[in-house]
């Protein structure tokens, strides 16, 4: 063989897939097949039942009218309603929105949620426009998606650039629309609207919950070990704090402007007080460096908890953490994940890590739904023992069955929907 060849071979191998909803197929039809379901599960599986997409006309407020395009993605319905948060980002697009759906859909496997998974997204960028503008769009997005969402159908939350007042302008054109108070139609709202207690800080709460476990199976002391966290918004943010106060060093953030390195640890508490709503942080500093080299640094446990996409073959060999955290969605890609398990890192994956969100929003839908309300500890305390059981459900079935901690995670979650889905006459 030509040395061309061999290269141009070579050059192929290390090209990787880097779509969301592909690559997520390859995992979910791995673990279908693990657990000994035939194909036509996975053809049921392998894509949403429902995926909607809007286009929503919004006054901007230098008069003009602007057409946004937003989706709403409905995975499977089996369990019980969907559910799932809504993304306002400029590169927003149709299959990240059905890959982010399926994902739901496995999380609310893996800590046994009476749901199906679901998630929207909108193309924009929040960050360039003003209240009036946020505030026209939200509503406009659900009225554009009224017919397929609600209480008992869809239930939306806050994903990345999406927040509570977002949610509270959501809930209120739902409740009119409806024409009666609907506080169960999205979860994530402020708590004088019928939000829960400790709803803010859940995400990080259950990757905290996950970082504790893994780090007891790997011998790791939480208390002065050294840790990166890629993302400084809802989940990375308050996952800084937890650790900073459980006597972690954080030597590394960012977000999506850059990265802060200090080897002595960083001054959460500062960098807390300073960050603006969207995460941002890193532009009041001058000595940064790129996220790129965030991710390469050395430490023990790393966090990705911004963006997917990001630990691929390209770097995957250059990860000096010893444990891999996954706060955001969809961060790793599977070559990446091949090679982090190959060289015995211990990668907790997307699926379980972080879901600490959903299973609030679950609390905060069931408050709603009976109208009482629990104060934070009993949140915190319920969370706990799901997360707990859930990291050793999907640690175990990894040893059990002598796969990665993803593919156990996927064999956990898709394990529900499709027993629901079977017991429907679905399949
Ligand atoms: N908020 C929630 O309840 C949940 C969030 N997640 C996931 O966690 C991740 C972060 O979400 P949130 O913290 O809620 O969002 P956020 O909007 O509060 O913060 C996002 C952070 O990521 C940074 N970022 C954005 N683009 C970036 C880029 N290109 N490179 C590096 N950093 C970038 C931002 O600057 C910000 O610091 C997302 O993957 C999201 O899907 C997962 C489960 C629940
Ligand atoms: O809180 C929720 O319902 C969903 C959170 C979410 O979108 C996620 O876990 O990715």
């Amino acid at each position: 063989m030509g040395a061309t060849k061999v290269v141009e071979e070579k050059n192929q191998q290390m090209e990787e897939s880097l779509n969301l909803f592909t690559s997520t197929q390859v995992v979910i039809k791995e673990a279908l097949m693990k657990l000994g379901y035939n194909e036509d599960m996975y053809e049921l599986l392998k894509e949403p039942l429902r995926m909607l997409t809007v286009r929503i006309p919004v006054r901007m407020d230098d008069g003009s009218v602007k057409i946004f395009t937003g989706y709403r993605s409905q995975h499977n319905d089996a369990v019980g309603p969907t559910k799932g948060g809504v993304r306002f980002h400029p590169e927003v697009n149709e299959d990240e929105v059905k890959a982010l759906s399926m994902w739901m859909s496995l999380k609310c496997g893996i800590v046994d949620l009476p749901y199906g998974g679901g998630k929207g997204g909108i193309i924009c960028d929040p960050r360039t426009m003003s209240m009036g503008e946020l505030e026209r769009l939200s509503r406009g997005y659900v009225r554009a998606i009224s017919q397929i969402v609600g209480p008992t159908k869809d239930i939306p939350a806050p994903d990345v650039y999406t927040n509570s007042q977002i949610m509270a302008w959501m809930m209120d054109e739902y409740s009119r629309l409806r024409e009666y108070d609907s506080p169960g139609f999205i979860t994530g709202k402020p708590l004088v609207l019928g939000g829960s207690q400790g709803r803010e800080k859940a995400t990080a709460q259950g990757v905290t919950i996950c970082i504790e476990e893994a780090a007891k199976k790997r011998g790791i002391s939480i208390a002065g070990a050294r840790v990166v966290i890629q993302g400084f918004g809802n989940a990375g943010s308050f996952l800084a704090k937890f650790l900073y106060d459980a006597g972690a060093k954080v030597i590394g953030i960012s977000d999506a402007y850059g990265a802060l390195y200090d080897p002595n640890g960083l001054d959460i508490d500062y960098l807390l007080d300073r960050r603006d709503s969207f995460g941002t942080v890193t532009t009041l500093f001058e000595n940064k460096i790129s996220n790129e080299e965030l991710l390469e640094l050395d430490c023990d446990i790393l966090v990705p908890a911004a963006i997917s996409n990001q630990i691929t073959a390209k770097n995957a060999a250059n990860i000096k953490a010893s444990i891999v955290v996954e706060a955001a969605n969809g961060p790793t890609t599977i070559e990446g994940t091949k090679i982090l398990t190959d060289r015995g890192i211990l990668l907790v994956p997307d699926v379980l890590a972080s879901s600490g969100g959903v299973t609030v929003s679950y609390f905060e839908w069931v408050q709603n739904n009976q109208g009482y309300y629990w104060s934070e500890e009993e949140v915190n305390e319920k969370l706990h023992k799901v997360l707990v059981q859930a990291f050793n459900n999907v640690y175990e079935t990894a040893q059990q069955r002598r796969v990665n901690m993803r593919l156990a995670a996927y064999m956990v979650g898709a394990r529900k929907m499709s027993e629901a889905s079977r017991f429907r006459g679905w399949v």
